[in-house]
């Protein structure tokens, strides 16, 4: 898992990836300006319809039809007891293991609340996830090689580096990176600060999902409610899955909570605060 997330921090999205296939928009998800043309009238969901999982090999489900939808650009929270299965929710979502069975897709709908089309398939690469405690995970000496650690190193990508070097420029301004120098040590940050760096490697690939294990977790009152008062922007232009036991301090936020039960079912609730 701590690998795992390692290497989540710093992925770039396969060449393949980066553009939608003809019978679609044919637009670049990486480019902000290509996403924003992409906002038709109307509006999309992340739609997890009765998703089933069992990990290879063992004869319990950790996860039972979970059902979950979630309108683009709204903030959503899970919550629930230790070992009930959240974190094993966000690893599907982030496409890190397969469900069972049932799907998790956008399906984008009309003013008037028909669906639009087929629901596409929700790829990893539309996912930014970050993990409990991301600083741990660090691996560069500044802030700048952090970012920039998963980028294509080839001559043939140098158009791609240019569209990440100019949404580099978009999440720092995000999630207000700029006072700080890209030769800083990521290390050094304040807990605010490391959190804010996480959260912009995640949206230097314009995810269409943003996914947050416990973002509040560790850190002193003023830097959470530094964080707080970063995720009440960003949910501006994003779209907020999060899981938390922090739900006093994230209310204000929310849109829409699910309560996870022992044994890995999902209801929809309102947060006991
Ligand atoms: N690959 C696996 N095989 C078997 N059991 C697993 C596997 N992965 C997780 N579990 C178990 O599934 C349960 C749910 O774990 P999960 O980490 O999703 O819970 P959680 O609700 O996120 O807990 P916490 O709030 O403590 O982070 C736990 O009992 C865990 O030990």
């Amino acid at each position: 898992m701590l690998a795992a997330a390692a290497a989540m921090a710093v992925t770039v999205p396969r060449a393949a990836s980066h553009c939608f296939p003809a019978n679609t928009a044919r637009k670049c998800r990486t480019c902000w300006s290509c996403r924003a043309a992409r906002v038709e009238a109307g509006h999309s969901r992340l739609e997890v319809r009765k998703v089933t999982y069992r990990p290879p090999g063992t004869e319990q489900n950790l996860l039972n039809e979970i059902n979950l939808s979630l309108q683009e650009k709204s903030f959503g929270l899970i919550f629930g007891r230790s070992g009930s299965g959240k974190t094993t929710l966000l690893q599907l979502l982030a496409g890190l293991s397969e469900p069972t069975s049932g799907s998790i897709c956008i399906q984008k709908y009309d003013d008037t609340g028909n669906p639009i089309g087929l629901p596409e398939l929700l790829t990893s690469q539309r996912v930014g996830i970050v993990f409990q405690f991301p600083e741990r995970y660090f691996l560069a000496d500044t802030v700048l090689e952090e970012v920039t650690f998963g980028w294509p190193r080839q001559k043939a990508d140098l158009l791609l580096k240019e569209q990440l070097a100019l949404n580099l420029q978009n999440a720092f301004n995000s999630v207000g990176l700029t006072t700080i120098s890209l030769d800083e040590n990521p290390q050094a940050l304040s807990g605010g600060f490391k959190r804010r760096l996480a959260l912009a490697i995640q949206l230097v690939q314009t995810p269409d999902l943003l996914l947050l294990d416990e973002p509040l977790a560790g850190l002193d009152w003023k830097a959470r409610a530094d964080v707080v008062n970063l995720l009440k922007d960003l949910k501006k232009h994003h779209t907020i899955l999060v899981v938390s036991h922090d739900l006093r301090e994230l209310y204000p936020l929310v849109d829409r909570s699910w309560r996870m039960e022992m044994g890995g079912s999902l209801k929809e609730e309102a947060l006991p605060v």
